[in-house]
């Protein structure tokens, strides 16, 4: 599922980017040639490069050709499929195989398609056209099940599975993971005050604020529920979580949203951090230990953060 990167349902009105990988030059040329002109072309030359390619520039589609030197189009294919961030772009095999058993394995490495060697310039265009208007499809709905329909970010479904996968990645690596549990403070006055639109309103502004400050692209900003965020931070160690809850405690104050029932009369949030590292054994309750830590916000007071103690 290519679901780690943030929603942005703009990026469809994109020009698409294909990856074309061959380890011979001429071949990626005349694709080049080809579709240049509709798209933009990146390029491969060994199987290798494709899934750096992949990883770094998230493609929409991918070209491969099957015979390749050390890590064939084949292996290539399967190593993308068990990669989640890029398992779901399609990959259409080019070869010149002509055997029912080449074509097997074409599809059983994890294949949308496959094209004949040397490639028709017509079913070239026509057989990317189609499977990228499908990946689009998918894309899109994938994108509306886990969003947040008011604010715009992630669900609390979405939340719940990216949490457990980012825990057991982070658990591998020995890498710390944080979570911030973001509340809106005096949210009911707000709406008792100035109405439930304009406390969707205010919901949406203080959503994308968040969105802003996180800018790795394995951060995630989620709504749990109401008026409640949460932010998760693989890979990130309790000083790294510490400045990005500076930062966006900042970012909603500048956002200066008046509020007429809290002491600054401007819309705050209080904050509590929960770290998973090897010392704790990677908990599950790491929620609800950043939601005591989130009271404890509000007891001191609120438009703060908490963190827990004996973190390592
Ligand atoms: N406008 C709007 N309000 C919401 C939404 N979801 C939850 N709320 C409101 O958020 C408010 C949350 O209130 P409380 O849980 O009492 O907390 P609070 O007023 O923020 O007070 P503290 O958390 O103690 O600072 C309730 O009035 C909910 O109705 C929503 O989608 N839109």
């Amino acid at each position: 599922m290519s679901n780690l990167a943030p929603l942005d349902l703009t990026a469809f009105s994109d020009k698409a980017v294909i990856l074309v990988v061959d380890d011979q030059p001429i071949n990626i040329q005349i694709i080049y040639q080809i579709l240049g002109d509709d798209y933009k072309v990146l390029m491969a030359t060994s199987g290798e490069q494709a899934i750096k390619v992949c990883l770094d520039s998230m493609p929409d589609l991918i070209l491969m050709d099957v015979v390749m030197p050390i890590q064939d189009g084949l292996e290539t294919c399967r190593l993308m499929k068990a990669q989640d961030t890029i398992a779901d772009i399609p990959v259409i095999f080019v070869t010149a195989g002509q055997q029912q058993q080449d074509e097997d394995a074409c599809w059983q490495a994890g294949a949308v398609d496959f094209l004949q060697k040397p490639v028709n310039a017509n079913t070239l265009r026509n057989r990317v056209k189609a499977h990228l208007t499908l990946k689009k499809q998918a894309d899109l709905l994938r994108s509306l099940a886990f969003m947040d329909g008011l604010t715009g970010v992630y669900n609390r479904r979405y939340f719940d599975q990216f949490l457990n996968k980012q825990l057991a990645v982070c658990k591998r690596q020995s890498s710390p993971l944080a979570l911030l549990l973001i509340d809106i403070d005096h949210f009911k006055l707000y709406n008792d005050h100035l109405g439930h639109l304009a406390g969707d309103d205010a919901l949406r502004r203080v959503a994308q604020a968040m969105s802003s400050c996180c800018l790795r692209p394995n951060d995630l900003v989620a709504r749990y529920g109401g008026e409640e965020f949460v932010v998760v931070l693989p890979d990130t160690d309790s000083q790294g979580a510490v400045v990005l809850a500076q930062k966006i405690l900042t970012t909603i104050n500048e956002l200066k949203i008046p509020h007429p029932a809290t002491p600054l009369r401007l819309v705050s949030i209080s904050i509590g951090i929960a770290m998973a590292t090897p010392h704790n054994g990677y908990s599950v309750e790491i929620t609800a230990r950043a939601d005591q830590q989130m009271y404890i916000t509000k007891k001191n007071g609120r438009n703060g953060f908490s963190i827990e103690h004996n973190i390592s």
